[in-house]
């Protein structure tokens, strides 16, 4: 079991020559070079991904969605009370929620972790960092350091063993009533963007609500005395005071993949808060992440744009739980088939050279 730095430090750069490799087959296939648009740009992201050209095929898929409460929904920034969290894991674990059938259209697996809800939850796997969730923000640190390294490195394990197991590919789920006030507070931090511009309804929340929300983040910036600056400077320490223990997972989880070489589909506002936390902490890390799907709430905009990424599928969802990114796995795997089954001009015997 190797710990977050040792991760860190054996992530590297995904392979910048299968990407050209790639980029070169893409040309002799039997199509006009460049009609498949982003297609062919996902093809060879996996190729430099995997290191190789064509790449492998990233399923089976695994999705990992990690469960916890937040001690800042005492502040009610969320519309829904705190019990759904241990209700929906439930549900999400049986098969009956909207990742749980996207999963499975996917033809991907789906597992719940419950990093610290307020109980357990029956077909859930116990990573329980601390019963009860998270502190209140506004108060003290949403988590003790101890807490933060523990819910990553719940991520770490995950991700290593899905891979030993036999997946391809990651993709971060959560579920967690108020998650999207942490989301919005590490994304704010992490691209530099005004809270109110990354800040959204999430589950539901009226004008009043999200006036709140972003008052309870700025709330604690100033408690933490956190800013961009200082959240660049020390990426744990903004995630411990202000993020979530299903954010920390997903750090985790994000960074196993890295470190394993295998593509993670983000999904929403909360898996895309992470992954700015993940980048933040390893920049090389960058290289292995897919943007799911580009939904609602506004976070999302602000991290890909930062992180220089482009959705692969845009149906308006703000759901979460990995939905979003489960639901782009078909087009991941369709962009890696693309590279492996197409004919080339020369194959095809089709006149290649034109005006
Ligand atoms: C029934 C239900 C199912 C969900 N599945 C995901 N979320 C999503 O909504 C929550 C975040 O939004 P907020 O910050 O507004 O609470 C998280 O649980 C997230 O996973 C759900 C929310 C609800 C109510
Ligand atoms: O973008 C998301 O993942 C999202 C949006 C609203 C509520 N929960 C999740």
């Amino acid at each position: 079991m190797s710990t977050l730095v040792e991760t860190i430090a054996a992530i590297t750069p995904v392979d910048e020559q299968a990407r050209t490799a790639a980029q070169e087959r893409q040309n002799q296939l039997t199509k006009p070079p460049g009609s498949l648009g982003e297609l062919e740009t996902l093809g060879n992201q996996l190729c430099a991904i995997a290191g190789t050209c064509p790449p492998p095929v990233p399923e089976p898929a695994k999705v990992c969605v990690f469960a916890a409460d937040h001690g800042v929904q005492q502040q009610k920034v969320s519309p829904w009370p705190q019990e759904v969290t241990v209700q929906m894991a439930a549900n999400i674990a049986r098969g009956g929620a909207g990742a749980s059938v996207i999963a499975r259209a996917a033809g991907a697996t789906l597992t719940v972790y419950d990093v610290g809800m307020l109980a357990s939850a029956e077909g859930v796997v116990d990573a329980v960092v601390v019963r009860g969730g998270t502190a209140d923000f506004t108060v003290e640190p949403a988590m003790t350091p101890e807490q933060c390294e523990q819910a990553i490195q719940v991520g770490l394990d995950a991700a290593r063993q899905a891979v030993a197991d036999g997946f391809k590919a990651l993709v971060p789920g959560e579920v967690g009533i108020g998650n999207t006030t942490p989301s919005s507070a590490l994304t704010s931090l992490f691209t530099g963007v005004d809270v109110a511009e990354v800040t959204g309804r999430g589950s539901g929340a009226d004008d009043a609500m999200l006036t709140r929300k972003c008052e309870v983040i700025a709330q604690g910036f100033a408690l933490h005395g956190l800013t961009p600056q200082s959240a660049a400077a020390d990426p744990l320490r903004a995630l411990q005071c202000v993020g979530g223990l299903e954010h920390a997972a997903m750090v985790g989880l994000i960074l196993g993949a890295a470190e394993q070489q295998v593509p993670l589909v983000l999904d929403g506002a909360i898996a895309c808060s992470a992954a700015l936390v993940a980048v933040a902490l390893c920049p090389a890390a960058k290289g292995y992440l897919i943007a799911g799907h580009a939904g609602v709430e506004p976070g999302i905009q602000a991290v890909v744009k930062t992180l220089g990424i482009r959705p692969v599928v845009s149906l308006d969802l703000r759901l979460g739980e990995g939905s979003g990114g489960a639901l782009a796995l078909p087009v991941v795997v369709t962009a890696a088939k693309v590279l492996r089954e197409m004919a080339t001009f020369a194959d095809a015997g089709v006149t290649g050279e034109h005006e």
